[in-house]
């Protein structure tokens, strides 16, 4: 495919202010840039600082600055979702509403041939009067959205949806395996919530959808085809795939901290235990995940933030437990390179929530995959993986959703036993998979055919 004979162009970004939404932004703009495409990213004053070293093109990328308005309740000086208590983000979300006039100047003045954003949904409305074509970028699973946010679910505004509302999926969804157990649909609860002023999470998410040229999701046909195709159908307009754009490899070595401790054991014997960037357990699930993991007597790593009431996460670890597991288990209570240590040879088990990134990151690991989801697009992931493609086991839960240590280490025995049928399949299904993402140009293929189809908007 020849990306050069595309036209160049000038696309700004605009997403929910959240490090969730503005790093694959960043890694999608990074891809654009590469290919000779300008940026325009508008974004908070204190998160430009922080993102500044993921603009990895800073002569095609832009960061541009958006002032914060303050709103009744909002603390004072709040830019993102990390300044606040996740109750307060409809305020966060109120008060963006409110920049829609410095926006409107800034994109005046820019005059982008393109927007992409996503829970701004008087974007498209600005789209007319300026002259640029909107696109909404979605950075969750097709499959999270084809069961929650399309046309074909009746979110009423004036009452909670019931438990059967929410667990019966909209008419046409194309799954039979990729589901909510009745336990979970209570996740979908927040769409009937409020979301900024008079306007719910579901109305802002499908107003935005209907009215934008064109949607668009980080995923690929060979895994979320029949959801695009629903989504396609339901709005009526073109889905666009990027493919899963992922960070570039770090060129950087692993510390060396890292590197010493794997160092320490045999191929693909450690278990790898993390929960994405914003998952904060609760203290009793916390401690029944590590002492699950310490029962499978296999040395681990775990990365997870102290749970619920924790100051530190060691003030949280069971009694006696750091004692038991001196020189063969790890836990850690800040991020750590994951990627890296995914690709440890050392490593050979990645427990993890089945968030869109770190789904895509087991995937095209050599681990095998344990998953314990938490929010629905997570358990909707987790499905995918375990019912779909049977490359991962999902932790059971009772129906509180509540999981046990016992069944914690159920599941990593049961694809780590050297002898596990189960474990052997997985990997088997696995493999096949990686094969078909890994190709050389799986992911420059799909952005270059996402920027023709640009072309044709
Ligand atoms: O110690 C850690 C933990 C995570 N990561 C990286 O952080 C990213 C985490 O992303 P993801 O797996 O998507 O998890 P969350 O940060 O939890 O993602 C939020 O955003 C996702 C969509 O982008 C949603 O699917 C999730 O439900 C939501 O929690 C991945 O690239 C990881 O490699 C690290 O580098 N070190």
């Amino acid at each position: 495919m020849d990306s050069q004979s595309s036209s160049k162009h000038h696309i700004a970004m605009f997403p929910w202010f959240a490090f969730g939404h503005f790093t694959p932004y960043l890694h999608i703009s990074n891809e654009l840039a590469k290919r000779g495409h300008r940026i325009s990213f508008l974004l908070p004053k204190k998160a430009q600082l922080q993102l500044q070293h993921l603009n990895l093109y800073p002569d095609s990328i832009t960061f541009h600055v958006i002032t914060v308005p303050q709103v009744e309740g909002l603390p004072h000086g709040t830019e993102t979702v990390s300044d606040i208590d996740n109750s307060l983000q409809p305020l966060l979300v109120a008060a963006m509403d409110l920049t829609r006039d410095q926006v409107k100047g800034l994109l005046h003045q820019l005059k982008p041939d393109f927007v992409f954003f996503d829970f701004m949904h008087w974007i498209p409305e600005l789209a007319t009067d300026l002259g640029f074509e909107s696109v909404y970028y979605i950075i969750i699973s097709a499959a999270s959205v084809a069961i929650a946010l399309v046309p074909g679910r009746k979110v009423p505004k004036d009452r909670l949806l019931t438990e059967d509302e929410l667990m019966e999926p909209p008419l046409g969804y194309p799954s039979t395996k990729i589901l909510f157990r009745k336990h979970e649909a209570r996740s979908l609860i927040f769409l009937s919530y409020e979301f900024g002023k008079g306007i719910t999470f579901y109305e802002r998410n499908t107003i935005g959808m209907k009215q934008c040229d064109a949607i668009s999701f980080r995923t690929c046909r060979e895994l979320e085809g029949p959801f695009c195709d629903y989504i396609q159908n339901q709005y009526g307009k073109p889905v666009l795939l990027t493919g899963p754009v992922l960070p570039e490899p770090s060129q950087s070595p692993m510390e060396d901290m890292w590197v010493n401790w794997l160092a320490k054991f045999e191929p693909c014997e450690v278990v790898f235990c993390a929960f994405g960037s914003q998952l904060t357990l609760d203290m009793k699930q916390f401690q029944e995940l590590v002492l699950g993991i310490e029962l499978t007597s296999l040395p681990f790593l775990v990365a997870l933030k102290p749970p619920v009431g924790a100051a530190t996460i060691e003030d949280a670890l069971p009694e006696g437990f750091l004692e038991r597991i001196s020189g063969k288990g790890m836990v850690c209570g800040t991020m750590v390179p994951q990627t890296q240590i995914l690709n440890h040879p050392s490593v050979g088990c990645f427990v993890n929530h089945c968030g869109f990134g770190s789904m895509w990151e087991s995937l095209m690991s050599h681990c095998q995959i344990v998953l314990i989801p938490h929010l629905g697009d997570q358990i909707l992931n987790t499905r995918i993986l375990s019912e779909e493609l049977q490359v991962a086991v999902e932790v059971d839960k009772d129906e509180n959703g509540w999981f046990s240590k016992e069944s914690v280490c159920e599941a990593i025995k049961m694809v780590m036993d050297t002898d596990s049928k189960v474990g052997q399949f997985l990997r088997g299904n696995q493999e096949k998979c990686k094969t078909k993402l890994l190709k050389p140009d799986f992911v420059s293929n799909y952005i270059d055919e996402f920027v023709q189809q640009l072309d044709k908007l």
